[in-house]
């Protein structure tokens, strides 16, 4: 497989449509919940955190905490029964293309080439001119997805599919990326490089990034903030500042401390 570590150094040959700068988020007492049979189940309490532009926050925490129940509140798909949450100072009420999110599952549409998914939101908002072409032959440029643009998502590995999902968000210069867990599936070699591949872009472009994922060392080794979450109603347990330097090493004596230091929470908070 190619792979495009070495091409990180180029997208800012894209072309932004928006203005690219990362967004604030502030999230004030967040509070949600389901119906379950005319019970309300609590699924997050009290959740106030801000993330500042080009942050890049990891959220970790037990199974069914309500992690993507979070995101799904940032990405505007549903909204908080209590609480409220700001991008920029503003309420989010809906979806907004300027906050993608890239889930586990790349759900492309098998039909499309690679290059038609990735294409698809700039045609939907009538961009897809001779500049919005440019876009999406660059960008897939970028994630190392140029010489599979006429391939069908069955004709892609895990990691191929995923770097078209991630192609298919940039292309719309996200001002917040929102991850949940996005290389859940991927293979052990994959998944590493992956995670250069998304420090390296967050990096040159700035977004601000919010990213759910179980593995410990995933979110230390990308993130600059990582929040940690008791089980559901998820509160935070303890919010941890990375301040070690990109790209950073698994077995830095650092990143082996603040690892056994978020197990520990973890398993403390665990409700397995
Ligand atoms: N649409 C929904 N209707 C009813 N209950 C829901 C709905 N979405 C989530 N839940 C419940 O909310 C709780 C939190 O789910 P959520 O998917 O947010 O957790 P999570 O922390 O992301 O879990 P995991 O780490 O296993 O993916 C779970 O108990 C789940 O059953």
């Amino acid at each position: 497989m190619t792979l495009a570590i070495d091409r990180i150094d180029n997208l800012s040959a894209v072309a932004p449509t928006g203005n690219g700068a990362g967004l604030s988020l502030q999230l004030n007492d967040v509070g949600h919940g389901f119906d379950f049979g005319g019970e309300i189940l609590p699924v997050l309490e009290q959740i106030s955190f801000s993330v500042a532009p080009g942050e890049f926050i990891a959220l970790l925490g037990p199974s069914g905490c309500g992690k993507s129940t979070l995101l799904r509140l940032v990405a505007g798909l549903e909204n908080p029964l209590s609480g409220e949450l700001l991008e920029d100072g503003v309420p989010i009420r809906r979806p907004d293309p300027a906050r993608v999110v890239v889930f586990q599952d790349p759900t492309l549409f098998p039909w499309r080439t690679v290059w038609a998914n990735v294409a698809l939101g700039l045609q939907a908002q009538g961009l897809l001119d001779d500049h919005g072409r440019r876009r999406v032959d660059r960008v897939l440029e970028r994630v190392g997805l140029a010489q599979f643009a006429h391939a069908y998502p069955r004709q892609l590995s895990g990691g191929m599919a995923q770097r078209a999902a991630l192609a298919r968000a940039l292309v719309n210069d996200p001002r917040l990326l929102i991850l949940d867990e996005p290389l859940g599936k991927l293979d052990s070699l994959t998944r590493i490089r992956m995670q250069g591949e998304l420090v390296g872009l967050w990096r040159e472009k700035r977004y601000s990034v919010l990213m759910v994922t179980h593995d410990v060392e995933e979110a230390l080794l990308m993130a600059n903030r990582v929040l940690v979450f008791g089980p559901r109603p998820a509160r935070i347990l303890q919010t941890i500042d990375v301040e070690l330097p990109y790209p950073r090493r698994r077995n830095h004596p650092d990143m082996i401390a603040l690892r056994t230091r978020v197990l520990a929470l973890l398993g403390a908070g665990a409700d397995s």
